[in-house]
């Protein structure tokens, strides 16, 4: 048990502030956790739940004296929120968030934040399709990264004190800047989302067939894209608006292979598909050797709206 900040606030009592609580209650890493979340409803459940020590019925009055302020709501409402509580803020507190996207979110808080405050923005690169205050669960930063983003300027200790606090979390820490955390994000987890999204969408164009037979016989393949089409609509909406630039350049060029492949296809260039197949193969196999494969469990959580 060490405690790292005398009291964290999290603002957007979602999945992934509420695998933050029970990851600080397990580890001891904060005096006191307040929550605050917009909502009537999911307030109330927190408070059911036993999600925060504090559920508190305003942003203001969650951040108020906080350490650690943790902007948990989808990247388009970040803006709107750090305007809010801005002026409550304590000054030498840390602000920080877990936005999915990072240029936007510098861009739109950074101009709220206060002389004096500290603001550190993170990403774990960790969830799954559940959304909602039930969907946490204590292990899900388990051996995952945690990117932090600082912007120019950023406290150093602060930045360590945020790092060690991920630590505790159970996350690996890497710190990267963020128009590259952008470009990375959209290789390895925008664009595949996207990809997701519009298989199962084409499926359900073919509704003749997806009443049964893909539903009932969907392999691996397919129902990794149902579970990942799965997740939050408006999380993901946002990701795109926001994360325009990348994602667009990643998609051209998504866009470009797949024609080449078809064109494979079509002219049966049997050569070029086992080429392209075994060169993805080895990409595959980097993985697991580094380690990087350790799923996170399914809980079997259901989808909760906030
Ligand atoms: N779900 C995932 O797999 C991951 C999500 N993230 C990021 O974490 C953030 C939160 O995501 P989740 O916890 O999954 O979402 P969630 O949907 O489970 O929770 C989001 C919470 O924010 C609240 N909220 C929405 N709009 C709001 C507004 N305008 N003002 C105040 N509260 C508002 C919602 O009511 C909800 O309580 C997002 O920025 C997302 O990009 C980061 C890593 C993984
Ligand atoms: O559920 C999955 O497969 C994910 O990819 C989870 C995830 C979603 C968004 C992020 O910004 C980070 C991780």
């Amino acid at each position: 048990m060490t405690q790292i900040y005398d009291r964290v606030a999290l603002i957007g009592l979602g999945l992934i502030a509420s695998s933050m609580f029970w990851a600080i209650k397990r580890a001891g890493l904060a005096g006191e956790v307040t929550g605050y979340a917009r909502s009537e409803a999911t307030r109330e459940t927190a408070r059911r739940i036993g999600l925060c020590d504090r559920v508190c019925d305003t942003a203001q009055e969650a951040v108020e004296d906080a350490d650690l302020v943790v902007l948990c709501v989808p990247v388009g409402a970040m803006g709107a929120v750090a305007e809010d509580i801005a002026p409550v803020l304590k000054p030498g507190a840390t602000v920080s968030d877990v936005g999915s996207v990072k240029r936007h979110v510098i861009k739109a808080v950074s101009p709220h934040i206060p002389d004096g405050v500290h603001f550190i923005p993170a990403h774990p690169l960790a969830g799954t399709e559940h959304s909602g205050p039930e969907a946490g669960f204590a292990e899900l930063f388990d051996n995952r990264w945690c990117l932090l983003v600082p912007v120019e300027g950023s406290d150093i200790d602060a930045i360590a004190q945020l790092r060690t606090f991920w630590e505790g979390m159970g996350s690996n820490v890497d710190e990267m800047d963020a128009d590259h955390h952008d470009l990375v994000l959209a290789v390895t987890s925008h664009a595949p989302h996207l990809i997701a999204y519009t298989m199962v969408g084409v499926a359900d164009d073919l509704r003749r067939v997806t009443d049964t037979e893909v539903i009932k016989y969907s392999a691996a393949g397919f129902r990794d894209f149902t579970r990942i089409a799965a997740s939050d609509p408006t999380m993901w909406r946002d990701v795109f608006l926001t994360n325009k630039d990348a994602t667009l350049e990643i998609l051209g060029r998504f866009t470009e292979e797949l024609f080449a492949l078809q064109r494979a296809i079509r002219t049966g260039d049997g050569e070029q598909l086992f080429d392209y197949f075994t060169r993805t193969r080895a990409i595959r196999r980097g993985i697991i050797d580094a380690g990087q494969d350790t799923d996170a469990p399914d809980f079997g959580r259901g989808k909760t709206s906030t």
